[in-house]
């Protein structure tokens, strides 16, 4: 496979492909669910998505929403199994990383802990012997006292001692796994694309992966639990210990109750048999139903009303517009359609009745068996008592044993979600490896920018069903300026981000007589510089604001302040207080709110609409000396007339360098006529492509819609 095939399979799915896919685009073919499960026939070697995938099917084969939890039945125990040597490659690779002794101690001593309740059940039952002896006997047993003693306080207290040793253990271990995971989440948030984050796909691993490393919260039974990245550890340590409690309870049944003639023997091995009984039924309790897509949209609707009256971003319009009554109604109609819905199958969901009767009822036939076998062997009353609180407390492990296997079933496929992110990552960084890197060129007229060619282009949003750009035929040569206009929602703004490869497209796109597809994105973007018009708003100095537009030069004020000219923005670092003084969205940083502020505090500084545009476009200018590519998305939407008119002198003079050479490629969009004029190409977008394309002159002369704006705000500015 040549290189440009190999990059397209990899970044975009054949049309075939997307054409069988449904909900989950990058599923093709879709697996055949029994064989995923089964792990055999034809997708043995299902891959680890479309296992993860698998699990989030319920019983009719639907998608669970992302971070709905997944029922502990066989099916998904066997995909749990499938799944956890994949999942848990992340984790293990950190774990053995750690101290072994240290993993070692803690899994031990842990581990161990579960002798510590039967210990402690045993001992005191010793006591109680000691003195139904004394009684009977009208003598005490001071050895045997004290031996008795000895070992209660020991079992009392090995939890406390144990923890007193080891818990600084426990908490470096999960303070490792914690810390490393959130780095490599961080680092993968950080190397998917703007496209990959717009895919359904995507977004529900991330939202898993988030649960797992974000400390998040999912439902596990009936329970909303906390996971964390040493969720593992902790859950199957936790696993180990409850299975030793089970086996030191059965052992003190078996050892404790009496043996000898047939009869009592008989009663032993029933009694014995019993114990598992109740626990097992737990096993048996219907999981209840996932939410549907209606009680999906009604939980998020209620957040979002309540988002509305928490955040501040919202105060202002809530406030001004007297959205209070109109809030809360819509919050109460969410809030009692989920009633209605959860009232609805009560009754149908209360299935576990006649379980948690069948629990009880082989409870007290067991405890009428030790009644009986008391009455016909002279069992002792420790025995009795030890006996029916061994009995409850297996039925508890039991049911923590339970608790712990969902835990640890919910957490291989959040763990699947983090570890798909991770290959997803590793194979795309892997393929740019092979990619060829951009490297500005000079073409045969000595003109320097990118060159773009775009032939029958064309552009979907992921799980969009419409394409947003059709058919987009456009050269734009290096070093020209080409301005775009058009109605709101035509596609401009798409599809200066296609141009720039922040989406994958379909038909040609090549930039210097390459496809893009064929670079290295890294080296593309190296080349290109953007004040978007969503431009960001960032929380910290006025410095980084700038300076993350090219970080190297972050502690360069002479660039800063060169950047931050070109911007526009050179009076706002004066007005603020210097380039570290912090701007802020929100009145004040964590620091100004400080009681007591450290000295040498950095100002904190809000700014208006304009000064951010200005800040942002410095953002932009501080990476213009590499570029061969610039683009400006509606540059001017906050400024005043003055500073609009000179930031688009600056805007076309970065085309040209002072000895009137062409040096570099523009793209702007503007809906103010008067500043595209000067542009060598126009285009106008209407319905996703380009209506008409051509210089200022030649529209005009055209008498189309371009001529038609152009008149219109002419007059109006008249
Ligand atoms: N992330 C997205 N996912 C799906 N559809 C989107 C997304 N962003 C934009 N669109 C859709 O794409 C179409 C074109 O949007 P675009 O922002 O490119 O238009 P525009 O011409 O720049 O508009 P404006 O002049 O208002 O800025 C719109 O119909 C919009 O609904």
């Amino acid at each position: 496979m040549d290189l440009l095939r190999l990059t397209q399979a990899y970044i975009r799915p054949s049309k075939k492909k997307a054409e069988t896919e449904s909900e989950e685009p990058f599923l093709t073919p879709e697996p055949d669910s029994e064989d995923v499960k089964k792990g055999n026939g034809p997708n043995a070697g299902a891959s680890l998505q479309d296992l993860w995938l698998e699990s989030r099917k319920d019983a009719k084969g639907e998608i669970r929403s992302p971070g709905e939890p997944r029922p502990l039945t066989w099916n998904n125990l066997l995909l749990g199994i499938a799944i956890a040597p994949k999942a848990l490659k992340p984790f293990v690779g950190i774990l053995t990383q750690a101290p072994r002794g240290k993993v070692l101690l803690t899994i031990l001593s842990r581990t161990t802990e579960g002798i510590i309740p039967a210990w402690k059940g045993w001992a005191l039952a010793q006591l109680v012997d000691c003195a139904q002896h004394s009684i009977v006997s009208s003598s005490i047993d001071g050895k045997r006292v004290l031996w008795c003693t000895v070992q209660l306080f020991l079992a009392q207290n090995a939890v406390h001692l144990r923890s007193w040793a080891l818990d600084a253990n426990d908490a470096t271990l999960k303070e490792k796994l914690d810390e490393e995971l959130n780095l490599e989440y961080i680092d993968i948030r950080l190397a998917l694309t703007p496209h990959d984050i717009s895919r359904e796909d995507v977004q529900a691993l991330l939202s898993e992966a988030g649960t797992l490393t974000g400390h998040g919260y999912m439902r596990v039974g009936d329970r909303i639990e906390s996971f964390d990245p040493s969720t593992i550890l902790t859950a199957t340590i936790g696993l180990f210990a409850q299975l030793v409690s089970i086996l030191s309870y059965l052992s003190i049944v078996w050892f404790n109750l009496p043996a000898g003639s047939f009869t009592a023997t008989l009663f032993r091995l029933g009694i014995f048999s019993l114990s598992f009984i109740a626990p097992i039924l737990e096993f048996l309790q219907d999981e209840g139903e996932t939410l549907d897509a209606e009680e999906n949209f009604i939980f998020s609707r209620m957040e979002m009303m309540r988002r509305l009256a928490m955040d501040a971003q919202y105060k202002q319009e809530t406030y001004l517009f007297g959205m209070r009554k109109w809030i809360l109604d819509e919050w109460v109609t969410a809030r009692d359609k989920q009633n209605a819905i959860w009232k609805k199958p009560k009754w149908s969901r209360n299935t576990n009745l006649h379980i948690t009767i069948a629990q009880e009822s082989v409870q007290t036939l067991q405890y009428a068996l030790v009644a009986l076998t008391a009455y016909s062997s002279a069992m002792s009353v420790s025995a009795v008592t030890l006996y029916q609180s061994t009995a409850s407390s297996l039925l508890m492990t039991f049911w923590e044993i339970k608790f712990s296997l969902e835990r640890i079933l919910q957490f291989f496929f959040l763990a699947a979600a983090f570890a798909q992110l991770k290959v997803m990552v590793e194979e795309r960084e892997e393929l740019e490896k092979s990619l060829v890197a951009y490297t500005p060129r000079v073409d045969s007229k000595g003109r320097h920018g990118m060159k773009i060619e775009a032939r029958n282009l064309s552009f979907t949003y992921p799980g969009a069903t419409e394409p947003v750009l059709r058919n987009i035929n456009l050269v734009i040569e290096p070093g020209e300026t080409l301005a775009i206009v058009g109605f709101n929602g035509g596609g401009k703004t798409t599809l200066v981000k296609v141009l720039m490869g922040l989406f994958e497209h379909e038909g040609l796109l090549e930039i210097d007589g390459r496809d893009v597809r064929e670079y290295n994105p890294q080296t593309l973007h190296h080349h290109t510089t953007a004040c978007f018009q969503d431009f960001q708003r960032y929380n910290l100095s006025t410095r980084e604001n700038v300076g993350v537009g090219n970080w190297k030069l972050i502690t360069n004020d002479e660039s800063l302040e060169s950047a931050m000219k070109k911007g526009g923005a050179l009076e706002i670092v004066e007005e603020v207080g210097g380039l570290d003084a912090e701007l802020t969205m929100f009145g004040g940083s964590v620091r100004s709110t400080q009681a007591k502020p450290p000295p040498n505090q950095p100002k904190v500084a809000r700014l208006s609409g304009g000064q951010w545009q200005r800040v942002a476009l410095s953002r932009a200018f501080i990476r213009s000396n590499d570029a061969t590519l610039v683009v400006f998305d509606e540059p001017s939407s906050a400024l005043d007339a003055r500073a609009e008119h000179e930031l688009f002198e600056r805007i076309h003079s970065l085309s040209s360098s002072e000895n009137g050479e062409r040096c570099r490629t523009t793209i702007y969009i503007s809906h103010r006529f008067s500043t595209v004029r000067k542009a060598d190409k126009i285009a106008v977008m209407e319905n996703g492509t380009i209506s008409e394309l051509g210089n200022h002159q030649s529209l005009m002369q055209l008498g189309g819609r371009y001529a038609e704006f152009f008149k219109l705000q002419a007059e109006a500015f008249a």
